[in-house]
């Protein structure tokens, strides 16, 4: 079977493991349920065109086993009896439509085409055909991977069937490592700078891709393998930026959050810090109230800071909490490979997914402390599956790690925040993570007046200028009083300092926001 002596010719180890293990689950479940009650759904894309090619194999190296009643196919090359299910849509792709059809024709697929919806046509065509189990060229990384196994029920709500992902632990890497190993006809938008394929509507080339030369009125992009960071695969599809961290909910081409740095409005963080030596009072926080600074200095507004224990039950309820309620999340502590470092089970935990070896991750580990750890694996490598970002940066050794909304800081101390810090928002790279917002305004009275005599006063003034944080502190119980605003809009601050001041004598309210 050309796919097999292909793969077992191949000097890549690692696509060696990758491949025996998609057979493994191929044959589990060509085991597991009846022949004709499983499906292949298949799109033309890359991963499918992958998962097709690893089901050949698989059928055969079943059908080859000792124990197997039918003995190897004879014509295996012509005939490949899978069920085949494509949902044929008017909004695909021409290319990726005729490479479907070419592709059931060259390996003789029997394919039923549906023209409705994943759901609706998943149900009706159960209703049809008993079908158990599906196989789907799905791979952590895909949006709808999070919280999927190699074998996954459908999700409530879906009519009842087996997801059935060989290539769910797939890199991109290993996706193209397998089409050129084995030398097996892609769709061709492949080699025109497509990296994932969606609708016509939503995909573009991979910009990442792009040539250039400014001597072509055409703008021309290098083949998909030819992409170096296959997180980026995506990049084309246009997709809407993370509803709130980008404020106004704006279609960006990239996915990636963009930098504008006049961007109205405010956005909301909040702050993790995970340590007992905290909460003991050994350690005093700093990287907290710098952060704090950091964020307020680039109009975001840190809506909470909390301090909880190294255990993964008090970081996964505190991140649960705050990645709805706030745009951002920041998490420090509780990073490493010791028994107390738990952030990462945690963060886990709180989005509902289990944590898994990332090779890229460990790659970089491994750079920087060689092979130095005792067990089978680096723990500092094991991350939540699926929903995890790695943030490169040239200044950085080890990427930062974000999961969703989360940005996962390795800083402890605020010499190492700046650092972070400054790859975080540094406009020059693709790690731009933080829209840069109008910066607050802020301007600081001080009074000699008792608060029972501005206390009324004050709570009016609040009401009257929601937009505007009044604050009231003192630096000492006998010294004085210290109202503080703090708004983006200059002239509504204006006036709400001007009608404090009208309020009482014209010498009650002394200017310190400079002092
Ligand atoms: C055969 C099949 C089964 C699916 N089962 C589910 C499911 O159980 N739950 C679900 O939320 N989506 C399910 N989907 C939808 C996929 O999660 C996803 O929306 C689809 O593959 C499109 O991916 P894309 O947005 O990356 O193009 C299924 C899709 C297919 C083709
Ligand atoms: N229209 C469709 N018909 C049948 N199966 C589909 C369809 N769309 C998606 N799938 C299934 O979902 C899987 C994941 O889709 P996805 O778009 O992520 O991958 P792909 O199309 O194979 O590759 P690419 O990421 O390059 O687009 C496919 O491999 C296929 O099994
Ligand atoms: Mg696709």
């Amino acid at each position: 079977m050309e796919i097999d002596r292909a793969i077992k010719g191949s000097e890549d180890t690692r696509l060696k493991t990758k491949y025996d293990n998609a057979i493994y689950v191929i044959q589990r479940a060509l085991a597991l349920y009846k022949f004709e009650e499983v499906a292949f759904s298949f799109n033309g894309g890359k991963d499918s065109t992958v998962l097709l090619h690893l089901l050949r194999a698989g059928y055969y190296l079943h059908k080859k086993k000792p124990d197997g009643s039918s003995g190897t196919p004879k014509n295996y090359d012509e005939k490949f009896p899978l069920r085949t299910i494509y949902f044929e849509s008017p909004s695909a792709f021409p290319e990726i439509n005729s490479f479907t059809y070419e592709a059931a024709e060259t390996y003789g697929l029997q394919i039923e085409v549906i023209r409705l919806d994943f759901k609706s046509g998943l149900e009706s065509l159960i209703k049809e055909k008993p079908t158990a189990a599906i196989f789907l060229g799905t791979r952590i990384g895909d949006p709808n991977a999070v919280g999927q196994e190699q074998f996954s029920p459908s999700s409530p709500g879906w009519p009842p069937f087996m997801r059935v992902n060989p290539i769910l632990d797939w890199s991109y890497r290993d996706v193209w490592a397998f089409l050129l190993t084995c030398q097996v006809p892609y769709c061709s938008l492949y080699d025109q700078g497509y990296t994932s394929i969606g609708s016509i509507y939503d995909t573009v080339p991979n910009a990442l891709l792009c040539i250039d030369d400014s001597s072509s009125s055409k703008e021309n992009f290098k083949p998909a393998y030819k992409l170096i960071d296959g997180r980026l695969e995506r990049a084309g599809r246009a997709k809407k930026c993370y509803p709130s961290a980008c404020g106004d909910g704006s279609v960006i081409s990239n996915g990636l959050t963009g930098v504008d740095s006049h961007q109205t409005g405010t956005l909301t963080a909040s702050i993790i810090s995970v340590g007992d030596e905290i909460l003991f009072g050994t350690v005093e926080d700093q990287v907290g109230p710098s952060l704090c600074k950091k964020l307020h200095s680039i109009g975001w507004a840190v809506s909470r800071t909390a301090v909880v224990r190294n255990d993964i039950d008090s970081v996964a309820e505190e991140v649960e909490r705050q990645k709805s309620s706030a745009d951002m999340v920041f998490l420090f502590g509780g990073v490493g490979s010791l028994h107390s470092d738990v952030s990462m089970a945690g963060i886990a935990k709180a989005f509902g997914v289990r944590t898994a070896p990332d090779e890229e991750f460990e790659e970089y580990l491994r750079h920087l402390t060689g092979d130095q750890c005792t067990g089978d694996r680096n723990e500092m490598a094991q991350l939540p599956e699926g929903i995890t970002e790695l943030l490169h940066h040239e200044m950085l050794p080890v990427p930062l790690i974000k999961c969703q909304n989360v940005i996962i800081l390795s800083a402890t101390n605020v010499d190492e925040l700046d650092k972070q810090w400054d790859c975080l928002i540094g406009s020059e790279s693709s790690s731009s993570q933080l829209k840069l917002m109008a910066p607050f305004l802020s301007k600081h009275l001080s009074t000699a007046l008792a608060d029972v005599k501005i206390a009324q006063f004050v709570s009016q003034l609040c009401l009257e200028f929601p937009d505007i944080r009044i604050g009231c502190y003192r630096k000492s119980r006998m010294g004085p009083q210290i109202v503080s605003f703090v708004g983006k809009d200059h002239a509504r601050m204006e006036l709400a300092v001007k009608a404090l001041r009208q309020k009482f004598h014209p010498e009650a309210f002394s200017d310190i926001s400079r002092g």
